[in-house]
């Protein structure tokens, strides 16, 4: 595998006594990846960015980019030095200047002739070249989020880093400007590192995820991989909607539970918990037989699809199915699962 741009291993860092807000993090990212940090709010995820970045200090572990050691105990490279581009919420241009001058202001490093050229090539490249002149208070949220990435990426530098740049965007300039984003870090061959607590976020945005908890990495992975292939009961739960279940497993990939056998991912032994999502269950009619049967419970309709509660056997399931499995409340159901259940590690 090639070498990757940052490596990351046992960060942790303490404010106060009450123990590490970040605890033993390690992960890395490779050239021209786009990694997301995802978890809830306090977990850790900006003092991790702010350790890369260098505007924290680490008690133990080491950060590496580029091979270069630029974070541990005994060193920190100052921040200017790491050559890092930063995006954070509230973009943080300059109101004074106009679009292309914040981006030109970032390109210090440049002969000062050359850099309004340099910074109308940037800003061309994230589609707001039509709006060098204006000041910040003339653009749009999404048009200064563009011209805030301009000015991140102008200095070329190894490895950007964005502390939850969408979440001051309503919900439809959100999308279109997280593709955006996406598309022009991934054209400029840039690294980067994403800070969200929202899953869809970090599902469409990024190459890579960590899930943290509790100042910790619970599990790294593609989104398709921390989705469909939770590690634990967090990872499944705050990645989206999902069913829960224990059952005793036999040493085979098949356990008996109260929806009858159903498959499970790998060979387990003894009692388990298991996770299904709510599209790889479905629904079919039934008549009502006493216990044998579930009933419809309540319904969200949402155009392109339709999730059911159902009460089975005493259990609450949640089903997702497209619209063309309708049914009404009350009405009686058997639930089966389409795709195997995931087995989730558990702690000691
Ligand atoms: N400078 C500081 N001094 C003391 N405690 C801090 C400091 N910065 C962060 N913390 C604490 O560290 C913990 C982790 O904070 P951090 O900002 O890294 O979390 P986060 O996952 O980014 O959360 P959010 O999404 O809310 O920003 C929190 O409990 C926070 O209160």
């Amino acid at each position: 595998m090639e070498k990757p741009l940052l490596h990351i291993q046992g960060l942790t860092k303490s404010f106060d006594q009450s123990g590490p807000v970040v605890n033993q993090v390690g992960f890395d990212v490779g050239k021209n990846e786009i990694f997301a940090l995802l978890g809830p709010s306090g977990c850790g995820k900006t003092t991790t960015l702010r350790l890369i970045a260098g505007f924290e200090h680490c008690e133990a572990g080491e950060v590496y980019i580029e091979d270069e050691l630029v974070e541990s105990p005994q060193v920190s490279l100052n921040p200017q030095k790491r050559e890092i581009g930063f995006v954070f919420q509230d973009y943080a241009l300059f109101p004074h200047m106009t679009a292309l001058e914040n981006v030109a202001f970032s390109l210090r490093e440049v002969d000062r002739k050359k850099r309004p050229v340099l910074a109308e090539e940037v800003l061309c490249r994230t589609g707001m070249e039509k709006y060098k002149h204006r000041m910040p208070d003339e653009l749009s949220g999404g048009q200064q989020q563009r011209v805030a990435l301009a000015r991140a990426i102008a200095p070329k530098p190894r490895l950007v880093l964005m502390d939850e740049p969408f979440s001051g965007l309503d919900a439809m300039l959100r999308d279109s400007t997280r593709k955006e984003v996406r598309a022009i870090l991934k054209k400029s061959g840039m690294s980067a590192i994403l800070v969200t607590h929202d899953q869809e976020e970090a599902l469409s945005f990024a190459d890579r995820i960590a899930v943290m908890n509790n100042g910790q990495i619970e599990q790294i992975g593609t989104p398709e991989e921390v989705y469909y292939h939770p590690k634990t009961q967090f990872v499944a739960q705050f990645l989206g909607r999902t069913n829960l279940f224990r059952a005793h497993a036999d040493g085979t990939d098949n356990v008996e539970t109260r929806l009858g056998p159903v498959k499970i991912n790998r060979e387990a032994e003894g009692l388990i918990l298991c996770s299904i999502r709510p599209e790889h269950l479905t629904l079919e009619r039934c008549k009502p037989n006493g216990k044998e049967t579930g009933i419809i419970t309540g319904r969200e309709f949402r155009g392109h699809d339709i999730t059911y509660h159902v009460l089975f056997k005493g259990d609450k399931y949640i089903v997702h199915t497209d619209n063309r499995l309708l049914f009404d409340v009350d009405e009686h159901v058997i639930v089966k699962p389409l795709e195997p259940a995931v087995v989730l590690n558990q702690k000691a």
